[in-house]
């Protein structure tokens, strides 16, 4: 994305903000609620219209791009529950439509994929299940899955991890690292790092719609490594002054 301005109703959340990602980079976007992460997403994926500038997925201009195949997203805290009754393998099947087309059968590869991003995400033996008696972690992976299940070669994913419990973070982390062995590319949203820390091979820091930090991954405050530090400081990590190298 090129000199990316958005605004909402005249007020301007992204300010000009450029951006490249290059296949196999894992980048974590980090900063503040409120700083402008997630539109900085949902705009490079056409989701929210630009002002100013200019986005191009694969090389192709936004307006051009027809490839969706290509990339697989994950929503900010969307209930995969919500509404419509569904079950966890129905929901997964959903991330084959952008392959197979909206009026043809599943295939078998369609069967098999969905298959495999349900074991990807650890939930295999959960696909006849309703997606409501999930836990909040374990709907966020079905929603995972579902961005797998269409053989994606970008992931873009929005708080993945936020407010989901430790085995789901856990499983999470195994399946980016597997898609990343693949050759995968992921750019997703986060306030904390926690067990996706090592995964990562650049962070980007937004402040006030812009990005302020754009490099390594910004180390934990030493004390918060102490044994006994116990209380949760969601954003310290980006927002502490000095955190950030010289950059
Ligand atoms: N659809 C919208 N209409 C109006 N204002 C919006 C809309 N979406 C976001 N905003 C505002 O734009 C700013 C940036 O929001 P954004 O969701 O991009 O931030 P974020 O960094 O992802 O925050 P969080 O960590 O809380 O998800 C916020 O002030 C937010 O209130």
């Amino acid at each position: 994305m090129d000199r990316a301005v958005v605004a909402y109703d005249g007020r301007p959340v992204l300010d000009g903000v450029s951006l490249r990602v290059d296949p196999a980079e894992v980048v974590a976007i980090l900063g503040a609620n409120g700083s402008g992460k997630s539109t900085l997403v949902k705009s490079a994926l056409g989701l929210v219209p630009l002002a100013k500038g200019e986005v191009r997925l694969f090389g192709t201009p936004l307006r051009r791009f027809r490839s969706w195949h290509r990339l697989g997203y994950v929503p900010q805290r969307v209930g995969a529950g919500s509404g419509v009754p569904a079950t966890v393998g129905e929901v997964v099947a959903e991330g084959r439509l952008a392959r197979r087309g909206f009026l043809r059968f599943p295939s078998g590869a369609d069967k098999r994929a969905v298959e495999e991003a349900l074991t990807a995400v650890g939930l295999a033996d959960r696909a006849r299940e309703p997606v409501s008696v999930l836990s909040g972690g374990q709907q966020q992976r079905v929603l995972i899955a579902r961005a797998l299940a269409g053989a994606p070669e970008l992931l873009v994913l929005d708080e993945p991890t936020a407010g989901v419990d430790a085995a789901s973070q856990e499983a999470f982390a195994a399946c980016l690292h597997h898609f990343v062995e693949q050759g995968g590319t992921v750019v997703f949203v986060a306030h904390e790092l926690g067990p996706l820390r090592p995964l990562i091979t650049r962070a980007v820091v937004v402040h006030h719609g812009e990005i302020i930090h754009d490099g390594a991954p910004p180390e934990p405050a030493g004390h918060h490594a102490e044994p006994g530090h116990d209380h949760v400081h969601p954003h310290a990590s980006v927002e502490a002054p000095g955190l950030l190298g010289s950059a």
